[in-house]
């Protein structure tokens, strides 16, 4: 088996108002934020299920399920220390990360250093190595009409 393996992740979340928009472990202010079970945090979800999946493993709902009290409002960095904690258990680390977030709302742009700050804390990675890109959905579709947002990420994990 390879040293080196990569994962792949996708979330979506409705947009709605009257929730905080917290995207990538930062709050952003907005007039409407993800709804979810947890804090809906779009970005986070999608890079956990990257984690997971490098190692081949159940995505998040496995771990955290969306009918569990525990998970109800909860911070999805948590969710993210528990990826890292399952592939660290059989013995990979987090190369890098990198993602896309696709979202007509909100503005992303002044919020990116940040998000890539605090994801890197989250993760035990560099900055550097936390890769967060925005683009619109050029107004087509659910997306274009502000419904909901969409994350993509990808990661490479190495055996220690
Ligand atoms: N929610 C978003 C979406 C995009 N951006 C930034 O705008 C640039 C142009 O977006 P296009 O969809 O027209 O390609 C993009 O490169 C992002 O930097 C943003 O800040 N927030
Ligand atoms: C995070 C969980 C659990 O609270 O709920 P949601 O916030 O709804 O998020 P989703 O991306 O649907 O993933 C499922 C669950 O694991």
């Amino acid at each position: 088996m390879s040293k080196f393996r990569v994962g792949y992740g996708y979330d979506v979340h409705q947009l709605v108002e009257g929730r905080k928009c917290i995207i990538g472990g930062v709050e952003i202010p907005n007039k409407v934020g993800p709804l979810g079970h947890s804090d809906a945090d779009v970005l986070s979800h999608a890079i956990a299920d990257a984690i997971l999946g490098a190692a081949a493993l159940p995505d998040i709902g496995h771990f955290f399920p969306n009918t569990s009290k525990e998970c109800e409002g909860m911070d999805s960095q948590d969710i993210l220390r528990r990826a890292v904690a399952e592939i660290e258990k059989l013995g990979y680390k987090l190369v890098n990360i990198d993602s896309s977030l696709i979202a007509e709302t909100p503005k992303l742009s002044p919020h990116l250093a940040d998000i890539k700050r605090t994801l890197a804390k989250t993760l035990g990675i560099a900055p550097e190595d936390v890769g967060v890109k925005a683009t619109t959905n050029e107004k087509m579709g659910w997306i274009g009409r502000k419904e909901g947002l969409a994350a993509h990420a990808v990661c490479l994990i190495e055996k220690a």
